[in-house]
């Protein structure tokens, strides 16, 4: 992979978090609402498993499509630079302040692995393209996890960061969907 590669991932990052961070309030909560009602309809049994995330900082969404998803919630931990670990969010609170701003949940680990038994994982993303490659953090964690999983991939993303292509390294796994507060779910 180049630097240069590295480069244009890093600009456009840059110019997403900008444009994240200039949202007002009041489309960032209609977002939020949006998605909760898309997270609300996605197709699964309360016997499945569902991998999610819990927003936080600028990122669309929040905790409430936790709620709706019906189904048993796990949700990342970070463990370092190896994949991500895993936990079944039981509610709110069993979430605690962790690294990097985030919230996790508390209770047992259940290992990397864990994520290969969901039925869809829903993947946080600055960007990903009509093709489906994703931009993420920059950190590689979802990049590392994301090999272990056959179930639909969706990324979570404002409609504006649905866009004709990003740059992308032979590590970057494609997202089979998305998820926008306008669009609902769409293939990829
Ligand atoms: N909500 C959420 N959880 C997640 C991720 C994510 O992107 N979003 N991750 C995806 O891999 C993993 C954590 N990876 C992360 C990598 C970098 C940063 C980071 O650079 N945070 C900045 C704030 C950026 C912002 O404002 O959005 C910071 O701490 O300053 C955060 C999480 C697992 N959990
Ligand atoms: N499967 C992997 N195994 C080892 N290292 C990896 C893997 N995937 C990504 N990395 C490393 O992680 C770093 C960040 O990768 P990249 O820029 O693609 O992250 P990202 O997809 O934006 O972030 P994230 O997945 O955390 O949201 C790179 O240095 C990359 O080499």
């Amino acid at each position: 992979m180049t630097s240069d590669l590295r480069d244009r991932k890093a600009a456009l990052r840059s110019e997403l978090l900008a444009a994240r961070r200039a949202v007002p309030p009041e489309v960032r909560a209609a977002e939020a609402a949006a998605l909760r009602a898309h997270v609300a309809a996605l197709d699964v049994r309360p016997d499945q498993t569902v991998c999610a995330f819990l927003p936080v900082g600028s990122e669309p969404g929040d905790a409430s499509w936790l709620d709706d998803l019906r189904c048993r919630v796990l949700l990342p931990v970070v463990t370092g630079d190896s994949p991500l670990d895993w936990a079944v969010h039981t509610g709110p609170d069993a979430l605690a302040p962790a690294a990097l701003r985030l919230l996790e949940p508390t209770g047992p680990r259940l290992g990397a692995s864990a994520i290969a038994g969901a039925s869809l994982v829903l993947v946080p993303a600055l960007a990903v393209s009509l093709d489906g490659v994703r931009l993420g953090k920059g950190k590689g964690h979802y990049d590392r996890s994301l090999s272990l999983v056959t179930a639909p991939l969706i990324a979570v993303v404002r409609d504006e960061e649905v866009l004709p292509s990003v740059p992308a390294e032979p590590h970057d796994v494609r997202m089979d969907g998305v998820l926008t507060p306008s669009g609902g779910l769409r293939r990829l």
